[in-house]
């Protein structure tokens, strides 16, 4: 068995030194997994690889890397491991403003599920060159694609406009902006979830007139996200709604 992994090992994508049978568990941050591996992705790359225990895992951070998974190797990489079938999604978008342009821009800077859903590999495959072995699971990280700097300018901006000159679109063909995965396994819920998202907005923005609440500025307002599968704002965002539009 050791020489087996051996083997294999020199095929692998780089990824951070683990420990025998541990892998990189003990260096798993459960709190804020998406930018831990972000972070972990400038060291090692765009395509890396750590173990969970005995189980390989890829995580995946630029938009080339993730058209290379998700449109090349499609096939390969359509399966799901078996611990995430009971998982629950997010739909809740409604601390984002209105058109659009900005549910693109939310979705780009806060998918609702950072690190998408995972994957698990059925057959070998080669990505950029690394052999790829069956039963690795496989993390598309949409936090860090939707801050990748070859894909996006000034990428930590919110700037809903820089969608009014761009096609580019959530529906799963710009790798850039995938907060609902590409591909075969890519969410069939999509109109629905995006509706979800715009239509309640939508109503609440041409409804009333909205205000922070008395003494808070537009300074105030943080973006900090709860721990989680999916993304949850860490600390409400109360505002006041006033003039009912009849
Ligand atoms: C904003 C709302 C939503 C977001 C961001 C979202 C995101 C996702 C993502 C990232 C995946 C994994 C896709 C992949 O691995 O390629 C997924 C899968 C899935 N989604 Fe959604 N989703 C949303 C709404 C919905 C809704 C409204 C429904 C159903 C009415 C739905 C049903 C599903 C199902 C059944 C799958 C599993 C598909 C498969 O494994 O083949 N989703 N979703």
């Amino acid at each position: 068995l050791f020489f087996h992994c051996r083997r294999h090992e020199t095929h692998r994508p780089p990824g951070p030194p683990g420990l025998p049978l541990l892998g990189n568990l003990h260096q798993f941050d459960k709190s804020a997994p998406h930018l831990h591996r972000w972070q972990l992705s400038k060291q090692y790359g765009s395509l890396m690889f750590l173990s969970f225990g005995t189980v390989p895992t890829l995580v995946v951070s630029s938009a080339k890397m993730a058209k290379e998974v998700l449109e090349n190797h499609d096939l390969e990489v359509s399966s799901r491991p078996s611990l995430v079938g009971r998982q629950k999604m997010s739909y809740n978008g409604l601390d984002v403003a209105f058109t659009p342009y900005v549910v693109k821009e939310k979705l780009r800077l806060y998918p609702p599920s950072p690190l998408l859903v995972p994957r698990e590999v059925t057959e070998r495959c080669n990505i950029a060159g690394y052999i790829i072995e069956p039963k690795t699971l496989v993390f598309i990280n949409a936090w860090a694609i939707g801050r990748d700097t070859e894909a996006w300018e000034n990428p930590e901006e919110f700037n809903p406009q820089r969608f009014l000159s761009s096609f580019i679109d959530f529906k799963g063909q710009d790798f850039e902006l995938i907060p609902f995965c590409a591909g075969r396994r890519s969410c069939p819920g999509i109109h629905m979830g995006a509706l979800n998202v715009e239509l309640p907005l939508t109503n609440l923005l041409y409804t009333f007139d909205w205000e922070l609440p008395h003494g808070m500025k537009r300074e105030d307002i943080d973006t900090d996200i709860k721990p989680g599968i999916t993304t949850h704002k860490k600390n409400e965002l109360c505002l006041m709604a006033k003039n009912l539009v009849l």
